[in-house]
């Protein structure tokens, strides 16, 4: 086009130069036709005065012209920039200012040709019961608009890409294209990933896709929303020096009380701030309004923060990784995979048995213990202990037995020292990964540091121990009797291996995570759960109560039981309220987003907080009280995003419902077998808790139980 241009405009500039200049045409050309109406002014001279129409039409085409090349070297200068900033993004390089301009002076927006579109183009999804089309490609946002000019449909569901709240109607297709730029990143990523899987290649109607810069993003929201949106480095912080900041938080110990941290900066700071810690940043939020819309804008395949020192020690051992540390399409098909086994409702009534067996044994012998090694008359003996090496056995056993379909005996009077040490190992790889999340851990690992060697070696025991379990369950497996074929559960991992979709090496990567990532969470939780109740001693009766006439009513069917009593629910959700596990749920979120009426650019580490979610007075009523049945209502009421622990969205814990199911099991028993707790702390142990409000393993620590049989029901009393 460019060069038919210049054939058809060339000789006429070429007269027209001759014309105003008196300058002779080379020998042999005659003019072009456009002169032939031009008036000769002598036959000696060819000088000759244009027709001022003529002219005029001319310089309009002249200038046509340049526009033309203008705009044309412009789209390809903003094509290489959008490519530029795509590898920058995807390669997490520092952004080029000069990008930015680029893409700016092509109108924010750029329709890139065919072959660099596939370059960031995005693939249809295997078929999959829950994995839609709609949403496969809610994130490529393929705008009609782009070819007809229309602005895109908005989309309406809340899994699908929504405008920022701020803008209006009518600006709904610049926010839409705005969020097409941070969605091509993601793209990428995803399809580099997918290359590996599965997954179908891109339909041929994938031609395009609209791709601008944040920073143009970040001006458009402010333009069309008058300016009521402010900037990302307007976000209030807590200091801009990341070193010097991960130098405070080692001297002050904040790294033990960082609930109580985060807590205090919202105080001081407002519902949202900015924090750099070491080589992080991230901005922190803990408001369900703000939630909902980091949820909304996770896209199809969420990120959290990595885990670097557990993923290095993936790669430096050659292990596969699990969900856990996995991301994009590769994530997604295990998760699918892991879904079926523990998240869905039929997986919930396979294992569900397994764990009200060992919730059962756990509770008839920690009543027998009590008879037999208790103080006091019979009928009314005590005891005192520290519950959480049980509870730590119990959430093993309880593990072990769902994964592996097999009991491994842990409540027996001499457990294996193979699983005392599994459960040293846990709780050793939880302690040491705090620390080295700021630290490079390549360093420390070429270093020989101490604390990197604790943590790996943590890690190659819970590997071995998983290994062990593949192995017996593999040779389980071989044989006709005892495997799954006799009928029984053979557990996840016996299910995995017969559905012979993953391979073993993934089996073995995620049956390890879940292993390291079930026992702690739930112990400790229940801890908690048992103190609560103690020194509630009504909402204790009023649990109990329910769950006796629910059993009753369902003739001793654990899950109907379950069901009929909602207050365990709220039991264990009121606890995870006051002493998350996690203290964060963390996303990118994959297009710029507003919170609290700032601008957050896509790619940003976005932290739920989630110690002070649960005791906001903004958030709930009475937020230092313990009070289950407040979840029954809320729900209800449809308020959402209070109740985190678990995460949100197709991320949340894969976990989450072995730990639900056992937590409220073992509550449910200990209802059954008229165990009863009451507080009996010593003074040190208020003072402690009233300065620390208390959290995870830090206090937990310090609680000990005493069990005290009552006539028939035993009291347990927590001390600290
Ligand atoms: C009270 C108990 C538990 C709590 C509070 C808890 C909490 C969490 C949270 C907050 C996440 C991150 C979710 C997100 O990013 O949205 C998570 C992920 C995960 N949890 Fe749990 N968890 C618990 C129990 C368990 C159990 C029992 C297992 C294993 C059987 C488990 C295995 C995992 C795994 C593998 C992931 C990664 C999932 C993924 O990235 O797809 N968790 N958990």
């Amino acid at each position: 086009m460019e060069s038919a241009l210049k054939k058809s405009l060339l000789a006429p500039i070429k007269t027209l130069k001759f014309c105003v200049s008196g300058e002779k045409l080379p020998s042999g050309r005659t003019r072009h036709g456009a002169w032939r109406g031009s008036k000769r002014q002598g036959s000696k001279g060819r000088s000759c005065v244009p027709d001022p129409r003529l002219l005029r039409s001319y310089q309009a085409e002249l200038e046509r012209e340049r526009k033309l090349r203008e705009a044309v070297n412009a789209q390809k200068n903003a094509e290489r920039a959008a490519m530029r900033a795509h590898f920058r993004r995807k390669y997490q390089l520092t952004k080029n200012a000069k990008d930015a301009e680029q893409l700016r002076a092509a109108g924010g927006k750029v329709c890139l040709p065919r072959d660099l579109a596939k370059m960031v183009s995005h693939e249809a999804p295997a078929k999959d019961d829950s994995f839609r089309l709609r949403s496969a490609f809610q994130s490529l946002s393929l705008s009609t608009g782009i070819f007809t000019g229309k602005p895109s449909r908005v989309p309406s569901s809340a899994n699908e890409t929504q405008p920022c709240r701020v803008i209006g109607q009518e600006d709904r297709q610049e926010a839409l294209l705005c969020v097409k730029a941070v969605q091509s990143d993601q793209i990428e990523s995803e399809r580099s990933s997918m290359l590996s899987s599965r997954l179908r290649p891109p339909p041929s109607s994938v031609r395009s896709l609209c791709v601008c810069e944040d920073a143009v993003t970040e001006r458009a929201l402010q333009r069309r929303s008058g300016g009521r949106v402010r900037g990302f480095q307007e976000i209030p912080h807590t200091g801009s020096s990341g070193w010097i900041n991960l130098l405070r938080f080692w001297k002050d110990g904040r790294f033990s009380l960082l609930h109580k941290h985060m807590e205090n900066t919202f105080r001081r700071l407002g519902p949202i701030y900015r924090e750099y810690l070491g080589s992080q940043s991230s901005v922190n939020i803990m408001l369900p309004t703000d939630i909902g819309e980091l949820f909304r804008s996770e896209g199809l395949h969420p990120r959290r923060m990595t885990l670097q020192p557990w993923a290095t020690h993936r790669e430096t051992r050659r292990h596969s990784k699990g969900v856990f540390l996995k991301n994009g399409t590769e994530w997604r098909s295990d998760r699918l995979l892991l879904n079926r086994e523990v998240m869905v409702t039929s997986a919930v009534h396979r294992f569900l048995p397994l764990l009200d067996d060992v919730a059962q044994d756990f509770c008839r012998s920690l009543r027998h213990r009590v008879q037999t090694e208790g103080v006091g008359e019979t009928g009314q003996r005590s005891m005192t202990l520290d519950p959480s090496p049980d509870l730590f056995r119990f959430a093993l056993e309880a593990s072990c037995h769902v994964l592996y379909g097999e009991r491994i005996g842990l409540f027996s009077s001499s457990p294996s020292e193979e699983s005392e040490r599994f459960i040293w190992a846990v709780e050793r790889m939880l302690a040491t990964t705090p620390p080295l999340l700021y630290l490079p851990p390549r360093l420390l690992l070429r270093l020989h540091a101490p604390l990197w060697t604790q943590h790996a070696t943590a890690w190659d025991h819970i590997f071995s121990h998983a290994e062990a379990r593949i192995q017996r369950g593999y040779q389980r497996l071989q044989t006709p009797v005892g495997g799954a074929s006799d009928g029984r559960f053979p557990g996840v991992l016996g299910q995995l291996m017969e559905a012979g979709q993953l391979s073993l090496e993934l089996i073995k990567a995620n049956i390890t995570e879940l292993m390291a990532g079930g026992v702690d969470t739930t112990a400790v939780p229940l801890q908690f759960a048992l103190f609560e109740l103690a020194r509630n001693p009504g909402v204790q009766e009023r649990v109990r109560a329910q769950v006796l006439a629910s059993w009753e009513q369902a003739s001793g069917n654990p899950q109907k039981a379950l069901q009929g009593a909602p207050l365990l629910k709220g039991t264990v959700k009121e606890t995870l309220r006051l002493y998350p596990v996690g203290i964060t749920v963390q996303r990118y979120p994959v297009r710029d987003i507003v919170l609290q009426n700032y601008h957050v650019p896509a790619g940003t580490l976005v932290q739920v907080c989630l110690y002070p979610l649960g005791r906001s007075a903004e958030v709930f009523e009475g937020p230092e009280r313990f009070e289950p049945s407040r979840w029954g209502s809320e729900s209800a009421a449809g308020a959402g995003f209070r109740s985190l622990a678990f995460g949100f969205g197709s991320r949340q814990c894969v976990g989450r419902r072995i730990a639900e199911n056992e937590m409220q099991l073992l509550l449910l028993h200990v209802a059954l077998q008229k165990i009863s707790v009451s507080p009996e702390v010593l003074s040190s142990g208020w003072r402690l808790l009233q300065q620390q409000d208390t959290l995870s393993l830090f206090l937990f620590q310090r609680i000990r139980v005493v069990l005290l049989s009552q006539s028939d029901s035993f009291c347990t009393k927590i001390r600290l």
